[in-house]
C-alpha cells in the first residue's frame, strides 16, 4: 500500500478544509507548508532568491526585485517564527491522527511538486470527485470532464481547483502543457453554475486572438449542458455583444486586454463589468510586461471596471517574473501561491538540444538537413520576425514538405486557416514568431525548432513548452552561432536543470550583464537574410525555374498557400520578364 493508498484509507470520506478537523492549527500546517516550499523548489528559496544565481536563474537582480521575490517567498512572515526546538509532543489520539494528516498533505505535494504559499491553503485533491465531496463540483462538470477523457487531474489541477472553489484569489505557476486551463474554467463554471441576466459575471483575458480562442473552445466543451453563454470577443464580432442588451446576454466574455480595454473605452462604454466575479488572466507574465506595447495598462483599466466586491482574481502562467509578483501583491488579498515543480524552469517532458550552426547561412543547412534525414511532423520553427518567416517560408516551399507560415501580418482568416490546416495535420511544418509562442495548444508537436535563438530564458520555456504537453514528450532543437552568446548560458542552464545535455565550455562562459540580457528581450539582433539565392539576378531566375518545372506545389500545399501564392505569382511575372 503506497502512501497515496494511506492517505486515501485516512482520509476516506474526511471533510476537507483549510484546517484538519481538530487540534493542529492551520498556522502550523502552514509552517510546515512553508518550510516545505523550500525544499520543493530549492532554486527559489528565499535565499537563492537573494543570491547572484537565483537571481540569474530568474533574470533579475536588483533590489527592488529581489524584495518582491523574498516578500513572496514569505509572504505570511508572523508565520515564519521558527518552531519550539523540541516538537510538540502529540498527546491526544485526534491530534494524532491530524498530524498523521499533515504528513500525508506534505507527502501528496512532495510527490506532486506541488508547493504553496499563504495561510490556509486547503489540502491538493486525487481525483476530480473530491471536488465534488468537498466542494460541491456539479455531477455536470464531472461528466464532461469524463467526457473530455481527463481521468485524474493534474497538480496544478489538484491544487489551484480547491483554491478557486473557496474562491481565493490565486497566482498559480506550472510547467507548459500541464492543464492549466482546465484549473481556472473548471471552478469558475461551477460556481457560474447556470445563465443569469445580470452580464458578465466573468472575464478570461489571454495575450493573443489565437489563445483566446483555444480557451474560449475548451471552455465551450467544458460548460456544455450548463447553458451558461459565453461569448469570445474579436475585432470582428464588436457589436452582437457589446451593445446594452447583449452585455445582459451574455456570463463570460473571453478575450484580449486590448480589446475589452478599446470597449471600455468607447463613449458610452461597451462593455459593463460591474458584475464580474472571476477575473482570470492567463499567461500572466507576458499581461504584465512593463515598457512599450505593454498589456499592463489595459489589465489595469479592466480590474478598475471590475468593481463587484465579490471579485476574485486568478494570474496563471507557466513563467513568473518581478512585474507579476508586484502586481499581485498590489492587488490580491489574502493571495495564495501554487508552484508546481521548479518555477521558471522548462517542463521535463521535452528533450532539448542546443546545435551549433557556425553562421546564419549554416542553419538553413542545418534545418535542410532535418528535412533529408526526415521529420517527424507536426513541427513548430521559431524565427524572430515576420519579415524572416517569410524568408525562411519561401526557402522551405519547394523541399518537398508541406510547409505554411503564422505571423501578426496575416489577416484573421489567413491566421485561423493556417492553425486549422495544423491541427488537422494538412501542413507539417509551421513557421511562426513569438505570437506562437504561448500557450497555443497543438496536439502531439513532435518537434520545435528555435531556428532563431530566442530572446530571453521566459521565451525560450514558452517556445518548447508547444512540444512535450499533458504528459506527451517531444522534442526541442535550438541553433545558435556565434552572435548569441549573451543568453546562452542562461538558457543552456534551463536544459541542464531539465536533465539536459550540455557542452562544458557553455557553462564555463560568463554570465550576461543585465543590461544586454534586457536588451536582447525588447530587440532582435540583426541577422543575415534567409536565403540560398547567392545573387539577386542570375540564381533568382536560374533557381526559380529549375524549382517551378520540377518541383510542381502539390494541392495540399494550395491549402494555404493563399495571399502568398500572389506574391508568389507577382515575384515570378517578374523574374520571366527580367529573363526576357
Ligand atoms: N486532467 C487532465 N488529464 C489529461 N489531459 C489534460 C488534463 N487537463 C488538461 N489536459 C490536456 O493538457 C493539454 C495542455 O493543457 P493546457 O493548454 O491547459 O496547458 P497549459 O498548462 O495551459 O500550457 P501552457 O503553459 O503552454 O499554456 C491540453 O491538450 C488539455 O486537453
Amino acid at each position: 500500500m503506497d502512501t497515496h493508498d494511506i492517505f486515501l484509507q485516512l482520509t476516506r470520506g474526511a471533510r476537507f478544509n483549510s484546517k484538519p478537523r481538530n487540534a493542529i492549527k492551520a498556522k502550523e500546517i502552514h509552517t510546515t507548508e512553508q518550510k516545505e516550499c523550500m525544499v520543493l523548489n530549492p532554486k527559489i528559496s528565499t535565499k537563492d532568491v537573494n543570491t547572484e544565481k537565483g537571481a540569474q536563474n530568474d533574470g533579475f537582480s536588483s533590489e527592488e526585485e529581489e524584495h518582491t521575490f523574498t516578500y513572496i517567498a514569505s509572504m505570511d512572515a508572523e508565520d515564519q517564527k521558527p518552531r519550539s526546538k523540541k516538537p510538540k509532543k502529540v498527546v491526544t489520539p485526534e491530534e494524532k491522527e491530524a498530524k498523521l494528516f499533515e504528513e500525508m498533505v506534505l507527502q501528496l505535494r512532495k510527490e506532486n511538486l506541488i508547493s504553496v504559499r499563504g495561510k490556509n491553503i486547503p489540502p491538493p485533491v486525487t481525483t476530480f470527485e473530491e471536488l465534488k465531496n468537498e466542494y460541491r463540483l456539479s455531477d455536470r462538470l464531472l461528466q464532461n470532464l469524463a467526457s473530455a477523457t481527463y481521468s485524474k487531474p493534474t497538480p496544478i489541477q489538484m491544487q489551484a481547483m480547491p483554491l478557486l472553489l473557496q474562491g481565493r484569489n490565486v497566482m498559480a505557476s506550472a510547467p507548459t502543457g500541464s492543464g492549466k486551463t482546465i484549473a481556472f474554467l473548471t471552478p469558475l463554471i461551477n460556481d457560474l453554475n447556470k445563465p443569469s441576466k445580470v452580464g458578465y459575471r466573468a472575464v478570461i483575458l489571454a495575450p493573443t486572438r489565437e489563445l483566446a480562442a483555444q480557451i474560449y473552445r475548451e471552455c465551450v466543451q467544458l460548460a456544455q449542458q450548463t447553458a451558461l453563454k459565453i461569448h469570445f470577443q474579436t475585432k470582428a464580432n464588436n457589436n452582437n455583444a457589446t451593445t446594452g442588451h447583449a452585455n445582459k446576454k451574455y456570463d463570460i466574455l473571453i478575450s484580449t486586454p486590448n480589446r475589452v480595454r478599446f470597449l471600455l473605452e468607447q463613449e458610452p462604454p461597451a462593455l459593463r463589468l460591474a458584475e464580474v466575479e472571476w477575473l482570470i488572466i492567463d499567461e500572466a507574465d507576458r499581461l504584465m510586461e512593463e515598457g512599450v506595447n505593454n498589456f499592463k495598462d489595459q489589465v489595469d483599466a479592466i480590474l478598475a471596471a471590475c468593481t463587484n466586491k465579490k471579485r476574485k482574481l486568478a494570474l496563471f502562467s507557466a513563467t513568473y517574473t518581478v512585474p507579476v509578483a508586484k502586481w499581485a501583491i498590489k492587488n490580491l488579498t489574502n493571495l495564495a501561491r501554487v508552484i508546481i515543480g521548479h518555477e521558471n524552469s522548462a517542463t521535463d517532458s521535452v528533450e532539448q538540444e542546443l546545435l551549433f550552426v557556425g553562421s546564419e547561412s549554416g542553419k538553413l543547412l542545418a534545418i535542410r538537413d532535418m528535412v533529408r534525414k526526415g521529420l517527424k511532423p507536426p513541427v513548430l520553427v521559431f524565427v524572430q520576425s515576420k519579415e524572416r518567416a517569410k524568408e525562411l517560408f519561401q526557402e522551405l516551399l519547394y523541399d518537398g514538405i508541406n510547409v505554411d507560415l503564422i505571423h501578426a501580418d496575416r489577416s484573421q482568416q489567413q491566421r485561423d486557416n493556417c492553425v486549422r490546416a495544423f491541427r488537422e495535420g494538412h501542413i507539417w511544418v509551421l513557421i511562426c514568431t513569438e505570437l506562437m509562442g504561448r500557450g497555443i495548444d497543438f496536439k502531439g508537436v513532435n518537434l520545435v525548432i528555435n531556428y532563431d535563438f530566442p530572446p530571453s530564458v521566459i521565451s525560450y520555456i514558452h517556445r518548447i513548452g508547444r512540444t512535450g504537453r499533458a504528459g506527451r514528450n517531444g522534442k526541442a532543437i535550438t541553433f545558435f552561432t556565434q552572435n548569441d552568446t549573451p543568453n546562452l548560458k542562461s538558457i543552456a542552464r534551463i536544459i541542464k536543470d531539465s536533465n539536459g545535455k550540455v557542452p562544458d565550455f557553455i557553462m564555463g562562459m560568463k554570465n550576461p550583464r543585465k543590461t544586454e540580457r534586457k536588451w536582447l528581450e525588447n530587440h532582435a539582433p540583426k541577422r543575415e537574410g534567409i536565403s540560398t539565392r547567392i545573387s539577386k539576378n542570375v540564381e533568382q531566375v536560374k533557381d526559380s525555374n529549375v524549382k517551378s518545372e520540377s518541383k510542381p506545389i502539390t494541392k495540399k500545399r494550395h491549402l494555404n498557400v493563399d495571399i502568398d501564392k500572389k506574391t508568389n505569382k507577382a515575384q515570378h511575372k517578374k523574374m520571366k520578364l527580367k529573363k526576357q
